[in-house]
This record gives C-alpha cells, sequence and structure tokens, in this order.
C-alpha cells in the first residue's frame, strides 16, 4: 500500500510489456492538425502586446537594416560607370561612392546590432512570460494531471515550445518584414533602370516561388517530427535516468532493451536530422540556381542593351546585384504562410497547457480556515461518492503516454460509495481494509487533492471546497509512506514547511520526530544535502524527517500512512514515537498498520469495496467478528 503523491501507479505491471514506456511515433497531436481560429490576435493580446513599443523599434531597425544591406548596388554601379567613362571629376565622384560603400557598411553593421538587440530583448522577455505562465498554471493543476502527465512531455512542453514559440513572434515575423522592405527596395531600384527588365526578370519567378514552397512544406513537417522526436527523447531520459526508474531498470535485468530503446529513438533524431539538413540546404540551392539564371538574364538582356547604348555598364551591374537581392527575399517570402504556421504551432502546443481546466481551484469567496475562529480540526465525510477522473477530464493527449488521439472520456469505477464518518476534533481514526478498500483515496479527499462527486468533506462544519487552498493546506499535514525530498539541505527541505522557523525549532522539532540525533550525525548537519541525488537516508528515516516537517507545519490535522514494511523493529520504535508526538492533541486519520494504533484509535473505520464495512473500537469489532477480525489475525496480529 502507497500513496506516495506523483508517481502514477505502474498500471500494467512494466515488467511484462517490452513495449511499455514507448511512445508511438506520430502521434504528438500534431500532424494534420488545424491551428485555432484568432490564435495570432490570442498571442497579441497575451503575450505580445506588453512589448509593442519595443516591437515597433524592433521594426524600424530591421527596415534600416535591410535597406542597407540593398544600397551597395546603387554605389557600385555609380562607381563603374564613372570607371568605364570617365568625366572630369570622375576622381571626386570614385571617392565619393567609395566612402558612401564604407558608409552603408557601417550603417548596416549599426543597424544590424541594434536590430539582434531588440529582437533578443523582446524574445528572451517573452520566453520568461511564456514559462512563468506555464509553470505557475501546471503547478495548481489537480494531482490527476500529475499521475497521467509524462513529466519528460511537460519539460519539453516547457523548454522546446516556449522557444518555438518565442521564435515565431521574433524571428519568423522578423524575417517576414526584414524580407518584405528587402524586396521593395530592391524592386524600386530595379524599377528605377528598367521597368522592363525589371518585369522580365521577375516574370521567371512563379516556378521558383513553386518549388520553394513544395520544400518549405516538406521543411515544416521534418521540424515538427523533430519536436515530437525530441519530446520523446527526453521523456524516456527523465523517466529512466531518475533514481526510481534506474532501480527498476536494474532490478527487472532491461538496460540493454532500454538502451536498444533509446538508440531507436536516438536515430530516428540523427535520421530527420540529416533530412533536415539536406532539404534545408536544397531551399538555398533552388535559391543560388534561380540567382544565377537571373543574373545571366540581366547580363544577356543588359549587355545587348549596352551595345546598343540604352544601358550603361554601371546600370547592368547595379541590376544584376539587385536581382539576387530582390530574389532572395521573394523566394523566402512564398514560404512565409508556411513557416508562420509552423511557428504558431508552438504557441497552440503552449496555449494548450494553459488552456487546462483547473477543476480543483479556489471560489472567488472563499473563507480562510481558522481565520475568525481557531481551527478546531473537525473533519467529516458526508455520503461521499468518489471516483477518480476520467482521463479527458484530467489529462492531454500530447502529455499522455500511449495515448490515442482521443482521450478516454468514460469516468472510471466508484471507488468510494457513500462514505459518512467523522473524527472529532483530537481524536484518531483509523483506517484499515485489504488492498485497493479506497484507504489512500479517502486520505487523498481530506486536503483536497480530489474532489468528491458526491457529498462533502468538511473541517469544523466547512465543506473543504468553500476554503481557501491556502488555508487548507496549512491545516492539514499528510505524511506518506515515501516522503518525498527536495535535492536540497536538511534545514531547506525542513522549512519547506515553515520558511520563518529558526534554527532551535528546527532541532526541536527533529528531537520531537526521533531524528535530530541521526542529522546531527550527518556530514554537514542540518546542511547535509538529501534528497533525489543527495545523501541516501532510510526509509525510516526519510519518514520521521518527513514528520520533523509536519511537526514545524504544526496542523489542527495529520493525514498519515503508517509505514511498516522497510522498517526494522529499532526504527520503528523510533517511528512510533515520532508518530506519537506528531499525532499529541491534533485530528488524525491513519492508515493503520500497526496494533498499536488500532488499539489506541478512537474509532476504527473497516473499508472494503469503498464502503465502511465496520466501524467501532478495537475491542467491539473484534467481539463482533467478520472482515476487521479476519484482518486483526491476517495483518495486524504480526505487526
Ligand atoms: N490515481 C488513480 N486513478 C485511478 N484510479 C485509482 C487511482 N488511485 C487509486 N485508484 C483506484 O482506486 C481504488 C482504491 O485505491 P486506494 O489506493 O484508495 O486503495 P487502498 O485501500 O489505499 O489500497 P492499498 O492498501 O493497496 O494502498 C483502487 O481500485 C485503485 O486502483
Amino acid at each position: 500500500m502507497s500513496w506516495s503523491m506523483g508517481s502514477p501507479r505502474l498500471g500494467g505491471g512494466s515488467g511484462l510489456n517490452p513495449g511499455v514506456g514507448r511512445v508511438h511515433r506520430g502521434q504528438d497531436g500534431l500532424e494534420g492538425k488545424k491551428l485555432p481560429r484568432g490564435l495570432i490576435a490570442r498571442v497579441w493580446r497575451e503575450f505580445a502586446r506588453p512589448y509593442r513599443g519595443r516591437l515597433l523599434l524592433l521594426l524600424v531597425a530591421i527596415a534600416g537594416a535591410s535597406a542597407f544591406t540593398v544600397l551597395p548596388a546603387r554605389a557600385i554601379g555609380e562607381i563603374v560607370d564613372v570607371i568605364e567613362s570617365p568625366g572630369p571629376d570622375a576622381l571626386a565622384i570614385l571617392n565619393l561612392y567609395v566612402g558612401l560603400l564604407v558608409a552603408i557598411a557601417i550603417g548596416a553593421a549599426v543597424f544590424s546590432l541594434w536590430q539582434r538587440y531588440l529582437s533578443a530583448q523582446v524574445g528572451e522577455w517573452l520566453i520568461a512570460d511564456l514559462r512563468r505562465s506555464v509553470f505557475d498554471h501546471v503547478q495548481r493543476l489537480p494531482m490527476a494531471f500529475f499521475t497521467r502527465t509524462q513529466t519528460g512531455a511537460l519539460v519539453s512542453r516547457l523548454n522546446n515550445d516556449v522557444i518555438g514559440a518565442q521564435r515565431a513572434l521574433t524571428g519568423t515575423f522578423g524575417t517576414l518584414a526584414a524580407n518584405v522592405v528587402q524586396a521593395l527596395v530592391a524592386i524600386a531600384l530595379m524599377i528605377r533602370i528598367s521597368p522592363v527588365l525589371t518585369a522580365l526578370v521577375l516574370a521567371v519567378l512563379p516556378i521558383f516561388v513553386l518549388l520553394a514552397r513544395k520544400v518549405g512544406e516538406k521543411l515544416q513537417q521534418l521540424t515538427r517530427r523533430q519536436m515530437a522526436l525530441n519530446a520523446e527523447m527526453n521523456t524516456q531520459m527523465t523517466e529512466r535516468l531518475n533514481v526510481a526508474g534506474a532501480l527498476l531498470v536494474k532490478l527487472f535485468g532491461r538496460p540493454a532493451t532500454e538502451s536498444a530503446a533509446f538508440a531507436e529513438d536516438a536515430d530516428a533524431v540523427a535520421e530527420v536530422g540529416v533530412r533536415t539538413a539536406v532539404v534545408g540546404r536544397l531551399f538555398f540551392v533552388i535559391l543560388t540556381l534561380l540567382g544565377a539564371l537571373g543574373t545571366a538574364l540581366v547580363y544577356w538582356v543588359g549587355g545587348r542593351g549596352v551595345l546598343e547604348g540604352t544601358f550603361t555598364a554601371g546600370q547592368v551591374v547595379e541590376f544584376g546585384i539587385l536581382v539576387t537581392q530582390a530574389y532572395q527575399p521573394l523566394a523566402a517570402l512564398s514560404n512565409a504562410p508556411v513557416e508562420v504556421l509552423t511557428a504558431l504551432v508552438s504557441f497552440d502546443r503552449v496555449f494548450e497547457v494553459l488552456d487546462l481546466k483547473r477543476p480543483i481551484d479556489e471560489k472567488d469567496d472563499a473563507v480562510e480556515l481558522g481565520r475568525d475562529v481557531p481551527l478546531e480540526g473537525e473533519v467529516r465525510f458526508d455520503g461521499v461518492w468518489f471516483r477518480y477522473p476520467s482521463a479527458a477530464d484530467s489529462s492531454l493527449a500530447s502529455l499522455e503516454r500511449g495515448f490515442s488521439e482521443v482521450l478516454d472520456a468514460e469516468p472510471g469505477p466508484l471507488v468510494l460509495r457513500d462514505v459518512s464518518f467523522v473524527a472529532p476534533a483530537g481524536s484518531t481514526v483509523a483506517l484499515v481494509g485489504p488492498s485497493g478498500a479506497g484507504k489512500t483515496t479517502v486520505c487523498h479527499l481530506v486536503p483536497r487533492l480530489y474532489d468528491v462527486e458526491q457529498g462533502s468533506v468538511s473541517i469544523d462544519g466547512l465543506d473543504v471546497r468553500d476554503t481557501t487552498l491556502g488555508s487548507l493546506a496549512d491545516a492539514i499535514g499528510v505524511v506518506t509512506q515515501d516522503a518525498h525530498l527536495f535535492h536540497d539541505s536538511v534545514a531547506a527541505n525542513l522549512r519547506y514547511a515553515r520558511e520563518d522557523a529558526t534554527d532551535e525549532q528546527l532541532v526541536e522539532a527533529c528531537r520531537a520526530a526521533r531524528i535530530h540525533d541521526v542529522v546531527a550525525a550527518l556530514p554537514d548537519g542540518y546542511d547535509t544535502i538529501v534528497g533525489e541525488r543527495g545523501y541516501r537516508l532510510s526509509g525510516g528515516e526519510k519518514q520521521r524527517l518527513a514528520i520533523a516537517r509536519v511537526l514545524l507545519k504544526d496542523p489542527a490535522i495529520v493525514v498519515l500512512d503508517e509505514a511498516t514494511a522497510h522498517l526494522d523493529t529499532e526504527s520503528e520504535a523510533a517511528v512510533r514515537r515520532a508518530l506519537d508526538a506528531a499525532l499529541e492533541g491534533r485530528t488524525s486519520l491513519v492508515i493503520a498498520h500497526r496494533l498499536s494504533t488500532v488499539v489506541d484509535a478512537d474509532e476504527i473505520l473497516v473499508l472494503d469495496g469503498g464502503e465502511i464495512v465496520q466501524r467501532g473500537t478495537h475491542d467491539e469489532l473484534l467481539a463482533a467478528g467478520g472482515l476487521y477480525a479476519q484482518l486483526y489475525r491476517t495483518q495486524l496480529a504480526g505487526a
């Protein structure tokens, strides 16, 4: 029995199915997905608007940089003409235009730096905004979300998609603006020389535009696939390379299978990488060819014009340069709709997470527990019916493992049926029952990790759904079997319960929880790093530290999953004493495994199949016979 928070149950038994944990390709919900209407408006409203001033400046910088890219052609044309047919002040003109060339180069450099500075600024701020919003929202989602979601996919959403979304705004739209300006300036200069020749060279464009678009679409597909594959690889790494995952891999002797699976993912990423590179280069090859053809056309038509005296050599040279400078942005623009859409996909993926409902949220008029009247700590269940929410109600297809396109909306089976009981303030209520009876679920409902389907859970007569989440969390201390510690010092982990606790208070709590001597003997005492990758504490030590953490929090109600499994007699005695301290004077709801707990409990609830089938004190229940007497013989007496 466990209710280690955040670790989804190992449903199908990971040792049985060799495919467990594998994500099916192409199911990230992206391919062929339509973007919602109003997406751009939403991006503007929610994220871009605060930066409108900067964005405007960015446009100015882009326009400046683009114009300066095209201008050298003008100066070169003049230089060629002055060399070819020098007049009396040829030298002065030459000096002027060469000087202009240098000035233009400096101008271009300044604008390009300014542009980069602005786009980096807006881009990085936007990334921070997006990350903040997603992190904040996800943290407040109900437990049901976390029990279903792949951490790797979620982390990838916070990393890659957020960056993709930023590219959409500063990258794609920036490029778009730069291309429009450059094309317009180049074409204007070309028309100035010869409208007919301009029309001629632009006439070949459509063929290339079509080609470029095809290539662009392919590139977009590959990019999406690359993102999905990266998320997949991320998931495998975060799942298999954490302590619990690595342990499982070892215990089941599966390193070879895991490596093979990882190699498959890595190979797929490599393969897509190669294809992306080649297709990406194809785009430039087409462009280069187009440029070469355009230039040839210009020199052929223009060269004849020079021979016939209708063009000057300088004009032909200038036109030759301009034609490539016009083609490049025009070809890029032909692909713009595809690019904009690709970039918006990231925004869509971010919004998808931000739009997840938060069913367990605070009401606007939520009441603070214990604000007006001090908290007594009476816990009452009134006709509670409960089932775990369906996948569709609590999760997102693209963040689940082995998901199908549409998540199952079928609600799960009833887990609690008509559960009613009162734990008066200061009393101890013990929950016993066979595995799967619903004991853990009862405990989940008190701190509102889930909401009831029918009936109510209340504290001091106040429905938990009407209280503020903060005051509810303050009122309840939970100790799970598998107490989680963050990768941080012992002191920091303890202060998670109470930020302003003094060192003396930490020591006092640890003494009461019978863990002070252990902590004091650690290499750095209270500054020793524990948790995921820190100093390894034994199960009993971790649980006592968790008890100390709850003692610091000093809640009116304690919800506790007694652990016995991994404790030896000595540490069990220590945990026992720690628990006595933790429970004293508080209302406690205990999933009981120990004889002493049930003997001391004010009331024992015997759960079976989600129903309370017996209730009473130890002696009463033992005398009555039935399930309790049976459980007593098989489980409790031994413990
Ligand atoms: N997150 C969840 N999503 C869906 N079903 C769940 C979830 N957690 C538990 N269940 C189901 O609810 C039922 C009650 O489980 P619960 O964990 O409350 O039982 P328990 O009495 O604590 O069992 P154990 O002693 O084995 O821990 C079980 O059938 C279980 O499979």
